[in-house]
């Protein structure tokens, strides 16, 4: 494969996580990142100082140099966005990490043909730990995927995904790490109430929270490690017992579901 030119447009935290796993694991395969947004210089500046890109205001002068273009911005601006560089298209691959986005909200606003990919990353891009589902439709070339797979696989795992199950997974994968971290103040705060000083909480708690994912990775099944830890009349069943009276798997399943609504919804008006 040849070395890939990627050119941001929006310079948020989604696209600080996907640039900075990117050098972390694929700089090899890099040779130029190009970072554009809509007004923030001092952002521009900032991404600049931390990683060594290449920044600018605008973003028209790089399109024709880019293989792939990465719109890494917030759902509502991309049909403005879209059609302002429809005119400029070659052969670009143009990919979206939006929530809700899907690919044929992209096509419908770029040339007939063009090559798309809808990407759903998470944060934790940021040190190569993503799981990231995505799908591509039918104009991207062998050696496009073979680019949208060096990237997904720069910043963590990717999963190759209908646009259904993009759509489905957006709060699975996507969004879920913020379910965790929640859990994960919830847990600090629980630490710092009874003495424990509030870096010492934190510590506890992420070690805690990697041990168990760890294990998860390792691919034991997440009711058997319940299990393991849930003595059959013990303290922590009483606890476990707490969670399901106060009706966690409700509280999940709708978490899920109006997470999803949500990214449906921020898109929903650019059906026409
Ligand atoms: N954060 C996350 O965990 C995840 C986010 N996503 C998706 O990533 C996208 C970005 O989210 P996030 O990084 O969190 O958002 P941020 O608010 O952190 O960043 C948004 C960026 O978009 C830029 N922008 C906005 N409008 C335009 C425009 N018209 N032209 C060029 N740039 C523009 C902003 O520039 P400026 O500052 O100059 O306005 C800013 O750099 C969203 O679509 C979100 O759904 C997907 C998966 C996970
Ligand atoms: O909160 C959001 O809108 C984005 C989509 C997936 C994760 N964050």
């Amino acid at each position: 494969m040849k070395k890939v030119n990627v050119l941001f447009i929006g310079a948020g935290r989604m696209a600080e996580a996907i640039i900075s796993g990117l050098l972390k694991r694929q700089r090899e395969k890099i040779n130029q990142i190009v970072v554009t947004n809509r007004s923030n210089r001092e952002r521009l500046e900032e991404i600049e100082g931390r990683y060594g890109v290449t920044v600018a205001q605008s973003w028209q002068e790089h399109v024709p140099k880019a293989d792939v273009i990465l719109l890494a911005m917030p759902p509502d601006y991309h049909p403005e966005v879209l059609t302002s560089l429809a005119p400029h298209i070659q052969d670009q691959l143009v990919a979206t990490v939006a929530g809700g986005m899907g690919l044929h909200r992209l096509e419908k606003r770029l040339p007939s043909g063009t090559a798309v990919a809808w990407l759903m990353p998470n944060t934790a891009a940021h040190i190569g730990e993503s799981i990231s589902p995505y799908t591509l439709n039918a104009h991207v070339t062998a050696e496009q995927k073979v680019m949208v797979e060096m990237m997904v696989e720069g910043i963590g795992k990717g999963v190759a995904c209908s646009e259904q199950e993009v759509h489905d997974l957006t709060a699975i994968t996507g969004s879920a790490p913020a379910f965790i971290y929640r859990i994960a103040e919830l847990l600090e705060e629980s630490a710092r109430d009874v003495g424990m000083p509030a870096e010492q909480a934190h510590q506890l708690v992420a070690q805690m929270i990697y041990g168990a994912g760890k294990m998860l990775i390792e691919g034991e099944d997440p009711a058997y490690l319940r299990d393991q830890v849930a003595s059959p009349g013990g303290s922590t069943a009483a606890g476990l017992g707490v969670l399901e009276k106060r009706g966690l798997r409700d509280i999940m399943r709708e978490a899920v579901q109006a997470t999803n609504e949500r990214a449906r919804e921020l898109t929903a008006d650019q059906e026409t």
